[in-house]
């Protein structure tokens, strides 16, 4: 007889649900405060009518593709990640690993032109296509942080804006490749622990519309294929595991291929739906801790589609090195003391280079202990949310 376990297992569980949808042409001040609230209750929005120009997108995601076509022995001329170039299921230095290859670049132009020549045969071109993109959505993350720093009524509304579009930024840039299954692996049932125990998940990869830059990449040679011999099941491989994003802000698009996931706390999963003319935005650690645990830090994973290859470019709005990270003096009263103890950009970046993915990054710079309520009473599906 198999002993019942101690703890009970929550499977997780896909709850499709609205996530906002905010249309930067509407009246400010009703951005503002759709912004504000959907970072609070969520740390998660999407902006349509956002300014970036199609045609930018378009070079960006038709330069990836490009990249990400080629063999193995030509990307890993971009590699190995350090953390900064070409990595191939291997996320960070702590032994995480996902269904991805990626490139990570720095937004900082003498890297971007440093790096592409390992990237590219046309070097130049590949550089002012990345620099156009990265110019395009740093605006649109400042014209967010603006509105931020309205709607929590900063003394100097431009404060947060400034921290990402400083010159010594050390913001990121991001390009995750997702193959299809059916394009790395021959899928059996012989199962492993990365698949989905809920059966709600079927077909919540699934996406039978046609990628927007118009190419199936499913037959694609140049993924570093690893034979399976584990076995991975058709549904619920990850590609990127959970985690939330260290940096201010993060600004995400990807092709017409669901595989982003939020977490709603408690094992629930909403997916977002992927619209290649929108934007995904959310929360970084930084923001939680500058707005006091105003805003929520989402913590999020991108799944595998079987049948189509996904792309996503994931653009983290970073302070300096130098900057300091203390809670704003608009957040915290005598109600909210300060919740997170000042620290410096780097030194978050290297506590977060010394951690497994899914480590909640911010609780040692606490001020207070975390209090992890594990009761089961909550229904409304923000239960995680007293992770703050
Ligand atoms: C496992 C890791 C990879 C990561 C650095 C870390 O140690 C923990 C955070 C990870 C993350 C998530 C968001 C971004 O994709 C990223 C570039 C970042 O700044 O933090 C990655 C890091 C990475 O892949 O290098
Ligand atoms: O590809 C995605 O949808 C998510 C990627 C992500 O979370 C990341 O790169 O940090
Ligand atoms: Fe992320």
């Amino acid at each position: 007889m198999v002993a019942a376990p101690l703890t009970p297992v929550r499977p997780d569980c896909i709850r499709p649900i609205g996530l906002p949808v905010i249309d930067l042409t509407r009246k400010r001040s009703d951005v503002v405060d759709l912004i504000v609230r959907a970072s609070e209750e969520l740390g998660f929005f999407k902006v349509i009518n956002h300014g970036v120009p199609p045609h930018v997108v378009a070079n960006m995601e038709a330069e990836a593709f490009t990249f990400f076509a080629q063999p193995p022995s030509e990307k890993l001329k971009a590699g190995p990640p350090n953390p900064l170039g070409y990595g191939c299921k291997n996320i960070g230095f702590n032994g995480d690993t996902g269904e991805v290859e990626y490139l990570l670049l720095h937004t900082n132009q003498a890297s971007i032109n440093h790096r592409s020549k390992t990237i590219s045969k046309d070097p130049n071109k590949f550089s002012c296509t990345v620099r156009e993109y990265v110019e395009a959505v740093k605006d649109l993350a400042v014209e967010i942080l603006e509105l931020v720093g309205e709607g929590l009524r900063l003394s100097d509304p431009k404060k947060l804006a400034r921290l990402i579009r400083d010159g010594e930024s050390d913001s990121v840039f991001r390009l995750n490749h997702y193959p299809s299954l059916i394009s790395t692996t021959t899928t059996t049932t012989n199962n492993n622990d990365t698949v989905d125990k809920d059966n709600n998940n079927n077909n919540n990869n699934n996406n039978n519309s046609s990628s927007s830059s118009g190419r199936d990449m499913s037959s694609q040679q140049g993924w570093c294929n690893v034979v399976n011999g584990g076995g991975v099941s058709v549904k619920g491989v990850i590609g990127f595991g959970e985690h939330s994003d260290p940096q201010i802000l993060t600004l995400l698009r990807s092709n017409d291929v669901v595989g982003l996931q939020i977490s709603l706390g408690d094992g629930l999963w909403a997916p977002v739906s992927p619209d290649p003319d929108s934007f995904s935005v959310n929360v970084g650690d930084a923001l939680q801790a500058l707005t006091n645990g105003r805003f929520i830090s989402v913590r999020h994973r991108a799944m595998v589609n079987p049948y189509r290859s996904r792309l996503s470019m994931v653009y983290f709005g970073a302070p300096p090195l130098h900057a300091r990270i203390a809670p704003l003096p608009e957040t915290v009263t005598a109600q909210t003391p300060s919740l997170y103890r000042p620290f410096t950009w780097a030194e978050y970046k290297k506590a977060a280079y010394s951690l497994r993915l899914s480590h909640s990054r911010l609780d040692p710079f606490r001020t207070v202990e975390v209090f992890v309520d594990d009761d089961d009473d909550d229904q409304n599906g923000f239960h995680g949310l007293n992770h703050l």
